[in-house]
């Protein structure tokens, strides 16, 4: 019976909206399905007892199971309305998961150091990059740590699903050190002690693998996959290593003479061998490694409820993501944003804000993480680079960011700032 039922939804979403904590939890008790029934403009009992401040009863509705990613018909959560209307205990309560929510859902706290790769696990040192003496006496160190890079892979073991950086004494590498093809480089320590290096080689990978006591060691062919798989602390070391690698990798030629060039100061410069050679005098970013800037923005529909995401070829089957592209000279971020989201998908940008950046050392990018507000809406892509570009909705993108079933895309993997991008704007109330 309709009546009845609409009754029923009409006092039970009043007694949510009094705090009527009783009243809630015996309708509940007797109607478990009234739990996710909404109102006026799409709002549940939950909604309504964050609206109006009432912890123990979204306590109580929270207990019964209800469904706290529901949004009403302004597209936003329960706990976007706790959040605007002041009462931060519900907020947090509302946040508090162990399903690794909780980050998603008090995004405006994610700070910039959260973003994978971006760990600065050792203390660099770089006032030690000149002292010679100090850095072969730390080489030769029994509890000095060295790192093996491959083809620019770490040597990893795989214990579990994760993956582990090996690590060998200078006991173990000190022929290897010695070849004419090995770079090595130095990392920084901890606290001094130990000290950490880094070091490639083209010796044979098989042979080179004997040489770890771990199990199940390799070097991983895919970097884009398989580097996600260390912890925090080891990706940090990893970001900063594979960078330097690859730059020594393709800069063994003076790009100013064409002559040989050696690396100096622990592998952070490599100097002209030709000594009449113009890098030798002033400052030269041909002698440093390379950091190349890209911004990669989440572009939010002017309605605030949508957001732009792109797919390139090469993603895995329903991959979209934010649009990226280098920085290019004498552009700001800002422009950059607003050129590359131009060319990729023809929407027009206006205010950029910046939000945090993500070294990625594929091989040596640094990602700048910005939100960019569209002012045109219209898609036109670009298809050398861009196969589709969508706008998505907020719950579109919650769905695929927390819930299972068949969700209207695939977000890319959480140790990307791409994802971490979407998750911030969705921790967000911007429609308030
Ligand atoms: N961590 C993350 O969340 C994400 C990281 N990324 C990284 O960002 C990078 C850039 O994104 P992408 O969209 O491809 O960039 P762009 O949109 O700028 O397009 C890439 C094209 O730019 C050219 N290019 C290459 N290097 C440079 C450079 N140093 N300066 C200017 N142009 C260059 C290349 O052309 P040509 O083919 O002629 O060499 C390349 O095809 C990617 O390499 C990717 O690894 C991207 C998305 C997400
Ligand atoms: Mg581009
Ligand atoms: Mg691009
Ligand atoms: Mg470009
Ligand atoms: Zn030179």
């Amino acid at each position: 019976n309709w009546d009845t039922g609409d009754e029923m939804v009409e006092k039970f979403l009043d007694a949510a909206a009094r705090g009527d904590l009783s009243q809630v939890s015996t309708l509940l008790s007797h109607v478990p399905s009234l739990t996710n029934q909404t109102g006026y403009s799409g709002w549940t009992a939950l909604m309504l007892a964050a609206r109006n401040g009432h912890y123990h009863v979204v306590e109580n509705l929270l207990s019964h199971g209800c469904d706290k990613f529901i949004v009403n018909s302004s597209s936003q959560t329960a706990y976007d309305i706790a959040k605007f209307w002041g009462h931060k205990h519900i907020a947090d309560l509302l946040g508090q998961t162990d399903d690794g929510c909780q980050r998603v859902l008090l995004g405006s706290h994610i700070s910039p150091q959260e973003n994978y790769f971006s760990r600065e696990t050792l203390d660099r040192l770089s006032g030690k990059r000149t002292d010679e003496a100090w850095l072969e006496a730390k080489q030769r160190k029994p509890d000095t740590v060295y790192l093996m890079f491959s083809n620019l892979s770490p040597m990893v073991s795989t214990p579990q699903e994760d993956n582990s950086l090996c690590r060998f004494t200078y006991e173990t590498v000190k022929d290897l050190l010695q070849k004419p093809a090995t770079v090595l480089i130095f990392l920084g320590g901890i606290q001094e002690t130990p000290a950490w290096f880094a070091f490639s080689t083209d010796e044979d990978a098989a042979e080179l693998l004997k040489l770890c006591t771990e199990r199940n060691c390799s070097f991983p062919k895919m970097p884009n996959r398989d580097l996600l798989k260390l912890n925090e602390e080891e990706a940090g070391i990893v970001a900063q290593a594979r960078s330097v690698l690859a730059w020594h990798s393709r800069y063994s030629f003076c790009p100013t003479c064409g002559t040989s060039t050696k690396p100096e100061e622990g592998g952070h410069k490599r100097i002209c061998l030709n000594s009449e050679c113009r890098s030798l005098k002033g400052v030269h970013n041909t002698c440093y490694p390379r950091v190349d800037p890209v911004v990669i923005m989440l572009v939010i529909h002017p309605d605030g409820n949508q957001c732009l995401l792109g797919r390139k070829k090469i993603f895995p089957a329903r991959m979209f993501s934010c649009l990226a592209g280098f920085v290019e000279p004498g552009e700001t971020f800002e422009d950059a944003v607003r050129r590359e989201v131009e060319e990729e998908s023809g929407v027009q940008v206006g205010p950029v804000q910046y939000i945090s950046c993500q070294p990625w050392p594929m091989p040596s990018n640094l990602m700048i993480g910005c939100f960019a507000v569209a002012i045109s809406t219209d898609i036109r892509v670009d298809e050398n680079e861009i196969e589709e570009a969508r706008w998505f909705t907020r719950q579109q993108v919650i769905d695929s960011l927390f819930r299972e079933a068949s969700p209207a895309f695939i977000a890319p993997p959480r140790q990307t700032i791409a994802h971490q991008l979407i998750r911030h704007w969705i921790g967000m109330n911007a429609n308030l």
